[in-house]
């Protein structure tokens, strides 16, 4: 799914209104009507107390327009309006109108006015300000958010948490409304999923007002959503006649005394995710526990006991996937880079591989074409130095990418992959898969995807996705807490089988039982 600008969804608007020949204020009339919809198929006319603050905007024009439609079927409804500016929009007005017509006064909230009381079981409606946010909300305003946390109600956003800019962060978390539920229309925001603002975001929803189908089509955007609908055509189904060659050699590279393991969580990834062979290649201390832990694997020894001293090898691998485990020891170092200073093949670069190059940036002039690097927040740092907030890491991450011609898989709650300027936003995970090894998971599983014929980008987009949604099918059994790296590699299999699985339809009862019935 496309993550579109502030200027690209004012545009789809537009062009909406022009192709379908509507007016805007019925567009907002669609906007409000999905709204209520949404809230009146769960409350089912409930009496519980709606407290709607509406702006002077259009996001507040869907609030005020949310109200009438509230009040017609009866809802218990108060509605303010968030008096910040005098300049109200034409639409909001329009359905200020109508709302009076419906013998519905809103109270006007101002600087200076007593906030109106909230119970913690009453339903807050934030439609302040939407996507049109452009500089910070004055002092009173931001009083009046922290009003509506101390509430404890649970808030409901129209379009995305008042105070959330599209293009930057907040300098001052008052002035955000910390949103349970976001009703986003036509598509999510791109800051549902950056750290410093998903915050603020507690689960969100899409709702489908309609917007130009065309324009959404045909413009391009910076960021996308990565989930199901956009991996499924990724996939490259297996040959009937074909044989492990067929699905590539991948060299793991790794492992140090006390850190054999990662090398081995990598090397058993890659071979679950469906990479013909694997050959790790690990110190002489790694030797016997790699081969009893995971007898699929080939394993090629160093000279040396504890780390890796000096990476050659007789094989012809299609990609390598390094880091993992690898320690930083003096001798690692120089190995390292002699490795890179010859290896022209395909190349997945994590953990420790990353520290080096980030103490030793002469050495990314070295990588391979189109290199794939996984770091973690602490070695992006390392990578690219400090970044002023998500926007500024984001930018930082692209003229690296160009400037190395290299894949950054930017780890996180939700990972982000960077090449060519495009920013691929994975929308599964959780927080489970915080986890001693995960990583190495990963590496393992994109090092594995490349095997196999992946192009670099293209393995990482797939690959974070596959991990990801491991990871969540694990947690059903597991929980996050007890989730661990080697569960995630026993649940890839089903993250495959998954791909393919239409969701179910829930059966109404009576069917249920008239089936069963004829089965007997
Ligand atoms: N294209 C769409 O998807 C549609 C958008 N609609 C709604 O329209 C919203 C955008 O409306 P607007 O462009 O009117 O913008 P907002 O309603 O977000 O903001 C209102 C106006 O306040 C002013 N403003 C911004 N920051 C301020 C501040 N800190 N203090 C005081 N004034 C400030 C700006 O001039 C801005 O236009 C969307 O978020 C959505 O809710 C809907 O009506 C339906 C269609
Ligand atoms: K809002």
């Amino acid at each position: 799914m496309k993550l579109f600008t502030a200027e690209q969804i004012y545009a789809a608007d537009k062009s909406t209104i022009a192709k379908q020949q509507i007016t805007s204020d019925a567009l907002m009339e669609r906007a409000a009507e999905q709204i209520f919809n949404w809230i009146h198929s769960r409350m089912q006319g409930a009496p519980v107390k709606i407290h709607l603050f509406c702006g002077i905007g259009n996001n507040g024009g869907d609030g005020v327009a949310l109200a009438r439609h509230l009040k017609e079927h009866g809802y218990n409804i108060a509605v303010y309006v968030v008096n910040y500016s005098k300049k109200r929009s034409k639409d909001f007005l329009i359905n200020l109108e109508r709302l009076k017509d419906r013998k519905v006064w809103p109270e006007f909230l101002e600087k200076g006015s007593k906030y109106p009381d909230i119970g913690r079981d009453d339903i807050i409606v934030d439609a302040i300000f939407g996507i049109g946010l452009n500089r910070t909300p004055d002092e009173w305003v931001k009083q009046l958010m922290e009003h509506l946390h101390v509430s404890e109600a649970f808030i409901l956003s129209i379009d995305m948490p008042s105070g959330l800019f599209m293009d930057k962060v907040a300098e001052d978390s008052r002035g955000v409304v910390k949103s349970n539920y976001v009703l986003s229309f036509q598509v999510p925001k791109l800051v549902f999923f950056l750290p410093d603002t998903g915050i603020y975001v507690g689960q969100w929803e899409v709702l489908d007002i309609g917007l130009d189908p065309e324009y959404l089509m045909t413009t391009e955007t910076d960021y996308e959503l990565i989930g199901k609908q956009e991996v499924l055509p990724l996939y490259v189904p297996r040959q009937k006649f074909s044989h492990k060659g067929t699905y590539g050699h991948s060299l793991i590279i790794g492992g140090s005394y006390g850190k054999v393991g990662a090398a081995i969580l990598a090397s058993k990834a890659a071979l679950v995710s469906g990479s013909g062979l694997v050959t790790a290649f690990v110190p002489k201390c790694g030797y016997v526990p790699f081969q009893t832990a995971l007898p699929e694997a080939m394993v090629i020894a160093d000279r040396n006991e504890a780390h890796l001293s000096n990476i050659t090898f007789e094989i012809e691998p299609n990609v390598i996937g390094i880091g993992t485990g690898l320690g930083t020891e003096e001798e690692t170092i120089r190995a390292f880079s002699d490795f890179l200073e010859n290896n022209k093949t395909p190349i997945v670069i994590d953990a420790d591989a990353l520290n080096i190059l980030s103490k030793n940036k002469a050495l990314l002039e070295k990588l391979p074409k189109q290199a794939v690097l996984t770091p973690h927040p602490k070695e992006l740092e390392r990578l690219i130095g400090k970044w002023k907030d998500d926007f500024d890491k984001l930018k930082k991450v692209k003229s690296f990418s160009k400037k190395y011609d290299c894949v950054l898989v930017v780890k996180g709650a939700h990972t982000i992959t960077v090449y060519d300027e495009k920013g691929y936003v994975n929308a599964n995970g959780n927080p489970g898969m915080a986890t001693a090894g995960s990583g190495d998971v990963l590496t393992g599983v994109i090092t594995g995807l490349i095997a196999q014929g992946y192009e670099p980008l293209i393995a990482s987009v797939f690959g974070v996705y596959l991990h990801g949604r491991a990871g969540d099918i694990a947690i059903e059994n597991t929980g996050y807490q007890s989730l661990i790296a080697s569960t995630i590699i026993d649940n890839m299999g089903r993250a495959y089988i998954d791909l393919f699985e239409i969701p179910e339809v829930p059966v109404p009862v009576e069917e249920k039982s008239n089936s069963s019935r004829s089965d007997e």
